[in-house]
């Protein structure tokens, strides 16, 4: 089973991709949280720093646009960089980019997306696309899936959920049989993957998956893909040890070119909404956590957090 990193705006930059793959692995391929190309046809520096340091061969660069200069601009921009992979987000529930028909605010305008791929696809840069099965409702799916079906695409990631159930509600696994069943192009499942049994029970719903993506579920418990594909997993205090080692190289890049408690805290503390399910006691963690007002308080609660020992 091939098993990717979801990408999560906030939470799986690169700083955080590098200390997983360092630490703790089993991952096989990694995503950029998506880039947005600016009005000013510019990218923000820190969009240019997910993907320019070095090209990894196993990142895929994703971005967000409904258009064909946007989808022209990133393409030009990632073979440029060397980058042999990239993604479109057609999945992003964010109101404000739905209005604009962008992310999952694109699925119900099947034309637009024929319109950018036709003109815009490029045999040196391979395409994937991330997509919700429809906005509004599912029968946007056969739609959506009969245009991509004409052009080549190496890859449909499919989240199970409506764009307009943001992240609330059941993933709807008949969607996704339909998904399996309409496209010609490999499918991945990605979506409330949160234990070895819900790989289980996916993968007896879904025999033929070849292919997973895991979010939520990789930093609740980031030996998860590792469980997934029966890798030995190390023991309770090695893994204490490798997640204080992930935290320690995270904090330290934070600090290396962010500067203020403000600024830092504003990177590290939302990661231990996730994060701190690797803990026993989790929610007394993350409630230490969130109260951390400055940094001397923030490393008394990741203290705090390394006495309760890594779960199980
Ligand atoms: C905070 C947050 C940020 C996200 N950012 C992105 C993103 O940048 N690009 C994307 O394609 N999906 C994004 N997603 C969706 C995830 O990649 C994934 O599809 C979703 O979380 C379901 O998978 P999971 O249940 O394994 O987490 C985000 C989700 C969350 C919760």
């Amino acid at each position: 089973m091939k098993i990717a990193l979801a990408p999560l705006q906030g939470f799986t930059d690169l700083v955080f991709r590098r200390a997983f793959a360092k630490y703790i692995g089993g991952i096989d391929q990694f995503y950029t949280p998506f880039l947005v190309l600016q009005s000013g046809d510019e990218l923000r520096t820190s969009h240019r720093r997910e993907v320019e340091p070095n090209v990894e061969e196993n990142l895929v660069p994703q971005f967000i646009g409904n258009s064909l200069k946007e989808f022209i601009f990133f393409r030009d921009y990632l073979i440029d960089l060397g980058y042999k992979k990239m993604n479109w987000n057609l999945g992003c529930p964010f109101p404000m980019l739905v209005k604009k028909k962008k992310g999952s605010g694109l699925l119900p305008y099947p034309d637009l997306i024929e319109e950018v791929l036709a003109e815009g696809l490029d045999d040196r840069i391979e395409l994937s696309v991330k997509m919700r099965v429809g906005y509004d409702s599912s029968d946007e799916l056969g739609a959506v899936l009969s245009v991509l079906n004409k052009f080549k695409i190496a890859e449909i990631i499919v989240h199970p959920r409506l764009g307009k159930q943001l992240y609330k509600g059941e993933v709807d696994l008949k969607a996704f049989q339909q998904a399996m069943t309409l496209s010609k192009h490999p499918i991945t499942y990605n979506g409330d993957i949160n234990s070895l049994e819900d790989f289980q029970r996916c993968l007896e719903q879904f025999p033929d998956l070849e292919s997973i993506m895991i979010g939520r579920g990789l930093l609740r418990d980031v030996f998860l893909a590792k469980k997934i594909k029966g890798e030995d997993i190390p023991s309770s205090q090695e893994r204490q040890d490798l997640l204080e080692k992930i935290h320690g190289e995270i904090y330290d890049s934070y600090d290396s070119y962010l500067s203020g408690d403000t600024q830092i805290l504003s990177k590290l503390k939302p990661i231990w909404e996730y994060f701190a399910s690797n803990f026993n006691n989790e929610r007394k963690v993350y409630k230490a956590i969130k109260k951390a007002g400055s940094i001397k308080k923030y490393n008394a609660a990741v203290a705090f957090a390394f006495q309760q020992g890594a779960k199980d």
